[in-house]
């Protein structure tokens, strides 16, 4: 609990994030930031003092000398300002880096390690005990979750996330502290911003991470703000660590100071009923014809199955599915067929009797049940395994099914939309997964593009998220700088549109001013773009400040409405666009000496939506033309 001292006491040291001209990392927590290295067997720190540059040498003048050969005599300036710390190299011989490369200024979160030719100095926070906070940057703490995922995945173990908000855009000090205290050393937290955090709870079940949530909402509870938390638990939350952040964050959102922790998606949910739902943007030529044939399908009751990466937005389109035709205002149940046990696949499906197994204390209906008169989305339908195939495609071919323990026949209206990042066809063909089973789902396969392939949906996308983020966490970021949305529109997006969503997010939270600009923009963005691991598109001009008007966008809402014409100007952008992709297509191609299968295979795209790609641009093998 937080001791003592009343919010009055602290009146004079809250701030508001609208406002926040001061540093923010000082005011958060009575936070002492520090620089701590470890040389000639010694580990020591030194604090840095709002707005008071640091030089680090090795030799007087530095302030902070550390006689260490690979150092300049000047080496490196730092500067806590603007809560964030400043690394500015000075002209040194052997270099300042950030993750591996050489930087001449660059913003350091806490727990980040820069390296100064050979000393490695790291950015620590420290409590008003001069303990150490044991903060990770968020980087490293990524690299914990996609560590978690992999050995949960291997050894059938779970582990949960929580997302830690500050309810309202008011601060005091100590809540990190709080946070701290209710946590053990095996658990790792990451300052997400200034009034967020991410907690990793390695091994926790949903009955210990559900315990510590709430400890860490007692904690801290002012007039006006408490601390808010969101759970994702593995294997619920999903199977990347984009997912299971997304799903923390998102059940951050829904937390309320009377429900302060709310948990994250469970594998099966009611994505949609009288209620309408968040649109999705639709805004580039590729995703206009897979709009079109949503619209063609949305009436009618064929079964479709939605294929694509990853992030790309098949719950979105499932979604538009649903909402375009008749069903629409009844429900949408969501099952994750990977995230459930495989013994319980079947009676998640089709419900169980009282008694039907070890556990099965009362009567349950299942997701079939559930749905009855809407839509049952299969997610990830790869994943199921072979018992459940064969009496999904039993109730698809009779309308009918009986609950575990039962043999009374129940009959449903539901209309099947499946989804896998899966190439399903293949695994039919192989036998991995019946094949009559993918002819009944697949009366209409849609081939979602990755993100990298439609790079003219980067902009309007990014535009969309930061006015939902600027509203949900009482901001007012107003735009992306020319130079940050160029980065946005180079980098590869492995994660889809779900990790656009979440740096825009992050962005919006850890801006300290009105622009999203460069330094606002995750390490692994900034790097793989400087890497040149994905080209940029054309010349976007420098009045690409997200905010300004929007370009060539349709927002698919519950009510369809036709796509908005486009103006000129987004005309041709487009046509720059296609140029882009054209050419992207042509170079991937060549290197693959026009082998269509192998540059499917290394653009990330399925060999149909190349092909016709491929038509729709123009794209031949010279020697054919
Ligand atoms: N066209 C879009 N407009 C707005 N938001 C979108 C759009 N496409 C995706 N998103 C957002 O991106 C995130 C991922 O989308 P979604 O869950 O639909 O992807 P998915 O392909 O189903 O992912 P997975 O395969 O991991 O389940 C969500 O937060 C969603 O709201």
């Amino acid at each position: 609990m937080r001791s003592g001292k009343s919010v009055q006491d602290d009146a004079a040291k809250t701030w508001t994030l609208a406002g926040r001209s001061i540093s923010a990392i000082q005011q958060t927590a009575a936070l002492g930031i520090a620089l701590v290295w470890h040389y000639a067997g010694k580990t020591e720190r030194r604090l840095l003092s709002p707005d008071t540059p640091l030089v680090v040498g090795r030799a007087v003048p530095a302030a902070l000398c550390i006689d260490d050969r690979t150092l300049s005599r000047e080496h490196a300036r730092f500067l806590l300002s603007r809560g964030r710390v400043w690394v500015d190299d000075l002209g040194s011989k052997n270099g300042t880096f950030l993750d591996g490369r050489r930087v001449s200024r660059a913003g350091i979160a806490i727990g980040d390690e820069v390296v100064l030719g050979s000393v490695a100095l790291r950015v620590q926070a420290f409590g008003a005990g001069g303990e150490s906070l044991d903060l990770e940057g968020e980087e490293k703490l990524l690299r914990r979750v996609e560590d978690e995922l992999t050995r949960a995945r291997h050894f059938r173990r779970p582990f949960a996330l929580l997302h830690v908000r500050m309810s309202a855009a008011v601060t005091a000090e100590g809540w990190i502290n709080a946070v701290r205290a209710c946590l053990q050393p095996v658990h790792r937290v990451a300052l997400y911003g200034t009034c967020a955090a991410h907690v990793l709870l390695p091994e926790a079940g949903a009955e210990e991470a559900s315990r510590t949530a709430q400890a860490i909402a007692a904690s801290f509870v002012g007039s006006d703000a408490r601390l808010l938390v969101g759970l994702a638990l593995y294997p619920d939350a999903g199977s990347t660590a984009d997912e299971v952040f997304a799903a923390a964050r998102e059940a951050a959102r829904h937390a309320s100071p009377e429900r302060p922790v709310a948990c994250g998606p469970a594998a099966t949910s009611v994505l949609a009923r009288e209620e309408p739902e968040e649109g999705g943007i639709i805004a580039g030529q590729q995703m206009r014809e897979v709009l079109e044939t949503v619209r063609r399908v949305g009436a009618s009751r064929i079964p479709v199955i939605l294929h694509g990466e990853t992030g790309t937005g098949k719950e979105v389109v499932a979604r538009m599915i649903h909402e375009g035709g008749p069903r629409k205002g009844r429900r949408v149940v969501r099952v994750n067929c990977g995230a459930i046990p495989k013994d319980l696949v079947e009676s998640t499906l089709f419900g169980h009797e009282r008694g039907a197994f070890t556990g099965a204390l009362q009567q349950q209906k299942g997701v079939f049940e559930e749905a009855d008169g809407g839509t049952v989305f299969l997610d990830e339908i790869g994943e199921l395994p072979p018992p459940a195939q064969a009496a999904l495609l039993r109730v698809l071919e009779s309308g009918s099914f009986s609950r575990v323990g039962s043999s009374r026949e129940i009959e449903v209206d539901v209309r099947v939309v499946a989804a896998t990042h899966r190439d399903l066809e293949a695994m039919a063909a192989s036998g991995a997964f019946r094949a009559d089973l993918y002819y009944r789902l697949g009366g209409v396969v849609i081939d979602i593009p990755p993100l990298r392939a439609r790079t003219d949906e980067i902009e309007p996308l990014a535009r969309h998220f930061l006015r939902a983020a600027s509203a949900a966490n009482g901001r007012h970021v107003e735009g992306i700088t020319p130079e940050a949305l160029a980065l946005l529109c180079a980098y590869a997006w492995p994660g889809n549109v779900r990790e656009l969503r979440n740096v825009i997010e992050r962005a919006v939270v850890v801006t300290p001013g009105a622009l999203v600009g460069l330094e606002d923009l995750p390490p692994r963005v900034r790097a793989a773009a400087a890497r040149g691991e994905s080209e940029r598109p054309a010349d976007r001009g420098t009045d690409a400040e997200l905010g300004g008007a929007p370009p060539d966008v349709a927002v698919f809402c519950p009510t369809p409405s036709a796509p908005k014409e486009a103006p000129p100007e987004g005309g041709r952008v487009r046509g720059k666009v296609q140029q882009y992709e054209a050419k992207l297509l042509q170079d991937m191609l060549e290197t693959a000496g026009w082998n269509r299968t192998e540059a499917a295979r290394r653009l990330g795209i399925p060999v149909r939506t190349l092909s016709y790609r491929m038509k729709v641009l123009g794209v031949k093998r010279p020697s054919s033309r």
